[in-house]
């Protein structure tokens, strides 16, 4: 550790730091040694002496359990190596082959010849830094806080969440973080993309006019000069950039993490003072159209742990600029630019008046430099140069803390260890810095610390197909189009397509049709885990699980065709019988008959039936979420909230005209079926409520199409359109899933949130989502829904009181869902004359019919 004494450049005279020691004149105590205690801090300020062993790693971990401890230990391993490291080799301050690092400014000089300035680079300071193992990392962000998860839009939820989204996207982002971006240069862009671009364009393939090509790429207001060169990555939403980019999937907030360290980070529209190009976070509540703080970051929240995760493992972060952004240097050239990779070179805690008010806070910030600090960036305009010369930050200890902090501010040094008694006092007189008039320094600002590492690119290419099917998920993710770099949502099915209205990249998807012994390796998997929940649950049924008998009445198990079927009951808060719900179980011999579930499941698989994902909620804008399954609707349309488009039945495949022979006879058996199961204990709505149901029934006359690859799924929804005929029937093929029903929520159901529940909903609690999830009833029914099996929800009153939500377990889905639509309640012309014409039977699906077996 002797070579640390060498960076010490000048002495410390007595009435400038009296508050500080020269720490690296003393060599480091164990590692392992915790770091101050508040107190402890307190008592050495009053006693005026220096600690020993200064260079003690800053993990402050709260009184850990035995495995945390353990992960603790090793954090502070890690931690340790990389001060000695830097301490020996000083290698982040003297960037390669330029002398730029040792050419301090003048100004800079002076201060050194008559302070204690450390020209060693800063790891850490007291952060709290927790690394955990892979396992607890998953665990804890599992538990905590899942941004990374994109959301699985419904008719009815898909606006409120969407809402939701725009209240918290930009102006919510990385709570407690303040973001100083170092605005240094480029490299060279064009030539990265084109190492990335393959040739591997298609035809000019026309798709559905209704694509989400983007006419409008930006909606910056301000007209700025132009960027001296393209972003790497662009895109108009936000979604694509999620879907297209392994670092970058914060659908929510600011910074997108894995296992605990921060990976991306979006800097857009709220700025505060300080800021550089930067953003800064939560802690605010909404006012107006502005921000304000109201309260302290939090040092254990999840961003802050992952940025300075980030920051002690010095991992590189992609930043992506939103257009929004008031100190954007250029004209934005999309909504969303990848600016580049990134290295988070200081983190510290900043107290910062909120604005309009004379309130002080402390919010986190964090300096981002660009990994590569000697290439030009592109977002700097077109004729412009960065003009810097690199010079080295002074860095103080504080004797108090002994905690080494950077000289960031023009006023000169004082601790920046928020926990340190003497945090943000001048050393000379120990007054109260004026936070009014701080500045950062020029040293500060114009330090360059080049990343060693190897730097990737940040385009990532087409996933490889090998050895896949087509719809796991490393195929079903978004893609960086080869051909303009535009980061694109996975629209489609069948096709990769390029979302720029300037690109016509379009590449067929790989679709290889699954062989029986994966669909029945599927099942087993999905078998076993049912089981294990059926113990739990203490029931064995492999149709369905009653959760909750209050509201749902079962039916002895019988058989219709050939099929094994059980039928249930649901009930209003009032237990009357409002309808429904049969699961049809099919077997080998109906699924490998002619015409049967196998046979229309390879035709799904191989023929391009138009799925694809619509926009669930606000369409057209940059934070527009698209549902998270693909969709086709045939016949009359079907309006849910979701913007489909219908083909008429006449242009309709045979095998969907095949699936809703099949639907219409499961409709029929599982009504009359139902007056005779009908549960004399209960009442129902009327005396023949069954009867009554059959006799308003209507042939279907609509069937949506719906498409799932590896974790899609549909959320809480109903069927409750007020068109819609009172049942619904739908075949599934492929995957097997789960199908719950949950009552909805100010019904008046009894409640049945448990203390458990509250606990858990407490620590998600800034979700807007975990928050309304918290209100929801638990499902009272999960029926198991295999390759061929069939269901029948009849009953109007079903969809006003439950709500359902359908996860497949398994790789490749397709349900074939039928309702009625009825021309008489629709309100507009053109929709009756069109619900007639495409929802008419063709005379040639009378060559299909289907008699249960
Ligand atoms: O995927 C399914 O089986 C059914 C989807 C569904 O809930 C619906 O279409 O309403």
């Amino acid at each position: 550790m002797s070579a640390m004494a060498t960076e010490t450049v000048g002495t410390m005279p007595e009435e400038v730091f009296s508050a500080c020691s020269s720490p690296l004149s003393s060599p480091p105590s164990s590692p392992l040694i915790p770091p101050l205690s508040q107190d402890e801090a307190t008592q050495n300020h009053d006693s005026q002496e220096s600690i020993a062993g200064p260079m003690t790693p800053t993990v402050s971990l709260p009184a850990p359990s035995r495995p945390k401890r353990q992960a603790a230990v090793r954090a502070a391993e890690k931690i340790t190596s990389i001060i000695d490291e830097f301490g020996t080799h000083n290698r982040h301050t003297k960037p390669r082959g330029t002398k730029r690092g040792r050419d301090a400014s003048p100004d800079l000089k002076k201060l050194n010849s008559t302070t204690e300035i450390h020209t060693k680079r800063i790891r850490t300071q007291d952060l709290p830094v927790t690394q955990l193992s892979p396992d607890e990392s998953d665990a804890a962000v599992d538990a905590e806080f899942d941004n990374d998860k994109e959301p699985a839009y419904t008719a009815d939820t898909g606006l409120t969440l969407l809402d939701a989204q725009i209240n918290t996207a930009n102006t919510q982002p990385a709570s407690d973080l303040q973001g100083v971006l170092v605005n240094n240069i480029l490299m060279n862009l064009r030539a990265k993309a084109a190492t990335n671009s393959v040739a591997i364009e298609q035809a000019d393939v026309d798709l559905p006019p209704t694509v989400a090509t983007v006419a409008d790429e930006t909606s910056a207001p301000i007209a700025r000069a132009a960027p001296r060169a393209p972003p790497p990555i662009r895109s108009k939403f936000r979604g694509g950039m999620c879907e297209a980019l392994p670092y970058f999937k914060a659908y929510k907030g600011s910074c997108y993490f894995a296992g605990l360290v921060a990976k991306g980070f979006l800097i857009d529209i709220e700025v505060e003072k300080g800021d550089m190009f930067g953003e800064n976070g939560g802690g605010r509540v909404k006012e107006g159209t502005s921000m304000v703080r109201s309260k302290d970051a939090v040092d254990d929240a999840i961003n802050v742990r992952s940025l300075t995760n980030a920051y002690a493992g010095d991992s590189l972060i992609a930043i992506v600029a939103g257009d929004q952004h008031p100190l954007y240097p250029c004209q934005p050239p999309a909504v969303y630019s990848v600016l580049d990779w990134f290295h988070i070179t200081y983190m510290w805690k900043e107290k910062l008046r909120a604005r309009g008010s004379q309130r002080v806070f402390t919010v986190w910030r964090v300096r981002f430099e660009k990994a590569n600090p000697f290439t030009p960036s592109w977002w700097i305009p077109l004729g412009e140069e960065e003009n810097v010369t690199p010079v080295t930050c002074p860095v103080g200890a504080c004797s108090t803390c002994n905690t080494q902090s950077k000289q960031i501010f023009t006023v000169g040094w004082f601790c920046l260890n928020h926990l340190c008694r003497n945090y943000y006092k001048l050393p000379s007189t120990l007054d109260d810095v004026d936070i009014d008039t701080l500045a950062y320094s020029q040293e500060f600002l114009n330090e360059r610390t080049p990343y060693e590492g190897d730097i990737p690119s940040l385009i990532p290419t087409l996933p490889n197909a090998e050895g896949m099917h087509g719809t796991e998920l490393a195929l079903r993710q978004g893609f960086v189009c080869p051909k303009c770099n535009y980061a694109c949502r996975r629209v489609y099915w069948s096709w990769l397509a390029c979302e720029s209205s300037n690109c016509r990249f379009r590449q067929q998807a790989v679709m290889i049709p699954y062989s029986k012994l994966l669909l029945s390796n599927e099942e087993e998997i999905f078998t076993k885990n049912m089981q294990a929940k059926r113990l739990r649950n203490k029931v064995n049924d492999s149709l369905a699980t009653i959760l909750n008998q209050t509201y749902a009445v079962l039916s002895p198990v019988t058989t219709l065709g050939g099929y094994t079927v059980r039928q249930f009951f649901l009930t209003n808060p009032t237990h009357q019988v409002i309808g429904s719900f049969t699961i049809f179980r099919s077997s080998e011999q109906i699924n490998t008959k002619a015409d049967g579930p196998d046979e229309l499941f390879r035709t799904l698989e191989v023929e391009d039936i138009g799925l694809r994902r619509n926009p669930a909620a606000i369409a057209g804008h940059k934070l527009e979420g698209l549902t998270r399954h693909f969709q086709q609707n045939f016949g009359a349309r079907y309006k849910f909230g979701v913007s489909v488009q219908s083909k008429g039945f006449a242009d309709a495949p045979p095998a969907i005209l095949k699936a809703l022979k099949r639907l219409d006879w499961a409709k029929g058996v599982a009504v009359s079926s139902a007056t005779a199961n009908f549960p004399i204990s209960r009442h129902g709505l009327g005396d023949n409520f069954f009867e009554d149901l059959a006799a308003q029934d209507q042939n279907f006359n609509e069937l949506l199409a719906l498409g799932y690859m590896e974790e899609d799924r549909i959320n809480y929804h109903d069927d409750g359109e007020k068109e819609l005929g009172p049942v619904v029937a739908a075949l599934s093929l492929g995957s097997p899933c789960t199908m719950r029903f949950r009552p909805k929520r100010n019904k008046g159901f009894e409640t049945d949130e448990t203390p458990k529940d509250s606990q858990k909903h407490k620590k998600n609690d800034r979700d807007e989502e975990d928050k309304k999830e918290k209100k929801n009833h638990k499902d009272i029914l999960e029926v198991e829904m295999r390759h061929g099996d069939m269901m029948v929800m009849a009953g109007t009153e079903i969809q006003r009181f439950y709500e359902h939500a359908v996860t497949p377990q398994g790789k490749r889905r397709f349900a074939l869902t039928a309702r009625f639509v009825d021309p008489a309640k629709m309100e507009l012309q053109s929709d009756i004359d069109d619900a007639l014409i495409k929802g008419a039977i063709p005379p040639h699906a009378a060559n299909f019919t289907y008699d249960g077996y």
